[in-house]
């Protein structure tokens, strides 16, 4: 696990930003952490990168406890805040190479590193130019570049997208596929659910301060996209239940997790009706069969409805 988290807090006086959060994030993949202005994503981030200590709870990266090891910690990730500084008199090679220096990097290595950098945010042609002439887009793209300059294993990147037009999105983008198949774990937030729901394998939604849905991107966004969530509990382990229920007619996702089986479904009540009877004809133990709140579908219509301008 790269991030695991035990309900981890924080209390501003009586704000309450995050309250008992529990997060998982495995290795290697990409992690959307999505919710709206205000839902306490930033102040997860900050704790996670050790600048912010937790009023109650702990984190661990990489498997050490980031108030314990604040220094392991800061070696593994790489943290780009949701705000870029002024930097006037800098250029992008001047700005990257000092950094690279705040991290004790080798002098006779840095121009490399600099190089490979640049060329990897495609920036290269950038190089000599003013930090604060570059475009939105750019910066970003430099800022993921700064945070890169240790070769971390994590990045931790908030709102990194936001503000940026549809074309720097797409760049973006393209530039985190690459992070990611380089191996790096992507720790992402957003309020725009469409914007990462490609990207991302798995997706947090937090709302005032807590966590109200978690899971695969593709169990997630079917409930978005319509479809409906059914969980299904058994007297015994619900593998059985899965392989029954694998390749029916509108079953979009089968999660086993014990003795209980999530099903992403696209259909209508009959349709539940008719898989209910499916397993009952087969034998299968069901005690409980139930479409999952609506709560949290609520949820998603106010992030993803926010009439932001989302590149879905
Ligand atoms: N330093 C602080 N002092 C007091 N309250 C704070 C502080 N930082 C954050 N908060 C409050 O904590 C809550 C969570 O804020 P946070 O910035 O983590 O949310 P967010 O999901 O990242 O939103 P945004 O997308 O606007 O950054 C908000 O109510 C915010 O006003």
């Amino acid at each position: 696990m790269m991030i695991r988290t035990e309900n981890l807090s924080k209390r501003f006086g009586d704000v309450v930003a995050v309250k008992d959060l529990n997060l998982e994030v495995r290795k290697g993949t990409a992690y959307g952490f999505i919710g709206p202005n205000g839902a306490g994503k930033s102040t997860t981030m900050a704790m996670l990168a050790t600048l912010l200590e937790p009023s109650e709870g702990r984190a661990w990266i990489g498997g050490w406890e980031v108030t314990e090891h604040p220094d392991e910690v800061r070696r593994l990730i790489g943290y780009m805040p949701d705000f870029f500084g002024v930097y006037d008199r800098l250029t992008a090679e001047e700005y990257l190479a000092f950094f690279a220096a705040g991290y004790g990097i080798d002098p006779s290595r840095r121009e490399g590193i600099i190089s490979r950098l640049l060329e990897l945010v495609n920036l290269a042609d950038k190089r000599d130019a003013y930090v604060d002439d570059l475009s939105r887009g750019m910066k970003q793209r430099l800022g993921l570049a700064r945070c890169l300059v240790h070769d971390p294993e994590l990045l931790i990147l908030d709102e990194p997208a936001s503000g940026l037009d549809p074309r720097a999105r797409i760049e973006l983008r393209s530039v985190l596929r690459e992070l990611k198949s380089m191996g790096k774990t992507i720790f992402i937030s957003s309020h725009i659910l469409p914007e990462l729901a490609d990207f991302c394998d798995a997706i947090g939604v937090m709302e005032r301060g807590k966590l109200v849905a978690a899971g695969d991107v593709r169990e997630i966004t079917g409930r978005i996209k319509g479809g409906r969530t059914v969980e299904i509990h058994l007297l015994e382990d619900a593998e059985r239940a899965a392989k029954r229920l694998e390749g029916e007619q509108g079953v979009t996702s089968l999660r086993v997790d014990g003795r209980k089986l999530t099903v992403g479904l696209e259909g209508d009540e009959r349709r539940q009706a008719e898989l209910l009877s499916l397993l009952i004809a087969e034998g299968i133990p069901v005690y409980r069969f139930e479409e999952i709140s609506t709560d949290i579908e609520d949820v998603f219509l106010k992030i993803t409805g926010t009439g932001e301008e989302g590149s879905p």
